[in-house]
């Protein structure tokens, strides 16, 4: 798709002041990338997006087809970014060794996300064919069941704003205003592709947009989206840490051009997908994109072993002081621990799914000292991310008649943590600080996860007695710096 891959050390060069990116200025040198039609659109502007549908679609065989309106999800930072850029940034893939660099010309619009006017008129035109979203698991402030969450404040003000034909101001809200204006354009049903880390993701973002466009009694809308819409379930997989200012000075001199805006990213990338594309949809299996009947044994391989050990790192190397994804898993006492988790979770997997190359590739990329995913941005949101990434593990350990041992780990961390006022920040922090006030506030914690949790004596006792064991233990004065800091 592109000829500008440069291959790299940045470890000992210094920055120079080249050119910044634009379309014009890569075409005067010899290196056009073209701008393709809008025909999808995605919420929520952030790294990953970048670094894996931007990605995966710039790949793709039709490439030329196909390109990217992405909107940011609340602040306009990333698009005011972009804009100048006319969407182009750098991906720098970065594994053990070394950089590479690549100028990804997929996204062709970038926008703020207060822009509804645009999202609807890109929605009501026939020529757009899928929205993705990656807007993180409280951006679409439903309920654990996916419905939406009536006593969030900014769902109640987005059902007055959709019964008067207003701008709503949250990401599903405004989806349901722009599916409204597709359906009254007469234009086809579309898909929608939620990407983020949530068990049976399509089946979720439907609630929530069905149940929001009911609830603001759109009922004809409402029973569109459920009959005609299509939604998309995924497995996405791409280490993307947040970028940093080195990461700026690196992708300049990897390609010699100026970007205000690049991703670093692992080379490992993945992407499963179960569903229809009434309007269509890129070759993304050109790029390596896999489109299967049944994503369930996907999906849970990768959220129990990839995101639990994650959330269990994250936890348990914050209390040991660590701060980052290699420095946890470098650490023998919490290695052990992931083991011990993948052991529990694998008996709860079905055959086929190769989980001895699955766990060995994961160590190895957990172990890319040179991605510095930090535990504190993946401690954030605990509460929704333990949920579905520990909590299913453990309750099919107790379901089975074990102790779930190694599954609460994860909760004991997270639990000290919290009681400790140390815990990365969380959507859910009102409920959180209500259950610390609690009697019992290990009980209410864990109910906060999940009912069934709260409702096992031996689960509270485990959790309980692991907590106080674990409170005060060596490397927690560096985990409330890193904390602090984050
Ligand atoms: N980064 C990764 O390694 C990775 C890998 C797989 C999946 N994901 C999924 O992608 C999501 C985003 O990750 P990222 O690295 O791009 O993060 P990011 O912080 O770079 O971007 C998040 C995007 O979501 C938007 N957003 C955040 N909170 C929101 C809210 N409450 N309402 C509406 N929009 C909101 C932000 O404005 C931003 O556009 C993750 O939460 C996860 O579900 C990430
Ligand atoms: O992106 P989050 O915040 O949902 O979770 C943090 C990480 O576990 C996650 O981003 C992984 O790096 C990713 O899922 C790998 O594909």
């Amino acid at each position: 798709m592109t000829d500008t891959t440069t291959e790299a050390s940045v470890a000992s060069a210094s920055a120079a002041s080249g050119p910044a990116l634009s379309r014009a200025a890569l075409a005067a040198a010899g290196q056009p990338l073209p701008a393709a039609p809008v025909r999808l659109v995605h919420l929520g502007l952030g790294a990953f997006h970048r670094a894996h549908q931007a990605w995966y679609t710039a790949h793709a065989d039709d490439a030329a087809d196909w390109g990217i309106a992405a909107f940011t999800g609340r602040s306009p930072d990333a698009a005011d970014q972009l804009r100048p850029q006319d969407g182009l940034f750098t991906l720098i893939v970065r594994d053990e060794r070394d950089d590479r660099a690549e100028i990804v010309p997929s996204i062709v619009e970038a926008v703020s996300g207060d822009d509804v006017s645009r999202l609807v008129e890109l929605l009501s035109a026939p020529s757009t064919a899928v929205v993705t979203l990656t807007i993180t698991e409280p951006g679409y402030r439903s309920r654990p069941d996916g419905s939406p969450d009536l006593d969030d404040p900014a769902v109640a003000s987005d059902l007055v704003e959709l019964r008067g034909g207003g701008r709503p101001a949250t990401t599903i809200g405004r989806l349901v205003a722009g599916l409204d204006a597709r359906r009254w354009a007469g234009a086809a049903p579309i898909a929608i592709v939620p990407c983020d880390n949530i068990p049976d993701n399509g089946r979720f973002v439907r609630a929530a947009v069905v149940g929001l466009a009911e609830a603001a009694g759109l009922s004809e809308t409402a029973a569109w989206i459920r009959d005609e819409v299509s939604f998309v379930a995924t497995s996405i997989d791409r280490i993307t840490p947040r970028s940093t200012p080195d990461d700026r000075a690196a992708a300049e001199i990897l390609t010699g051009w100026v970007d205000a805006a690049p991703v670093v990213t692992e080379p490992f990338r993945d992407w499963v997908l179960e569903g229809d594309f009434p309007a269509g949809r890129p070759q993304w299996e050109s790029a390596g994109a896999r489109f299967v009947d049944d994503i369930e044994p996907f999906e849970r391989r990768k959220l129990w072993l990839l995101n639990g050990a994650h959330s269990l790192l994250a936890y348990a190397g914050l209390l040991r002081g660590h701060e980052t994804v290699a420095q946890a898993v470098g650490d023998p006492e919490l290695r052990a621990q992931v083991e011990a988790f993948w052991d529990a979770a694998c008996r709860h997997l079905p055959d086929g799914l190769d989980l001895p190359a699955y766990r060995a590739a994961l160590l190895e990329r957990f172990d890319n000292a040179r991605i510095e995913h930090r535990l504190a941005q993946i401690g954030q949101e605990g509460s929704a991310k333990l949920r579905v990434r520990a909590v299913p593990v453990l309750l099919a350990e107790r379901a089975a008649g074990r102790d779930g041992a190694a599954a609460i780990a994860a909760l004991v961390a997270w639990a000290a943590l919290q009681l400790d006022g140390a815990a990365p920040p969380d959507a859910a922090e009102e409920a959180i600080a209500a259950a610390r006030a609690a009697d019992e506030p290990v009980t209410e914690l864990l109910r906060l996860l999940d009912p069934a949790l709260a409702d096992d004596p031996a689960i509270v006792a485990a959790v309980a007695a692991g907590v106080a064991a674990g409170r005060g233990s060596a490397g927690h004065d560096a985990a409330d710096r890193e904390v602090a800091g984050a």
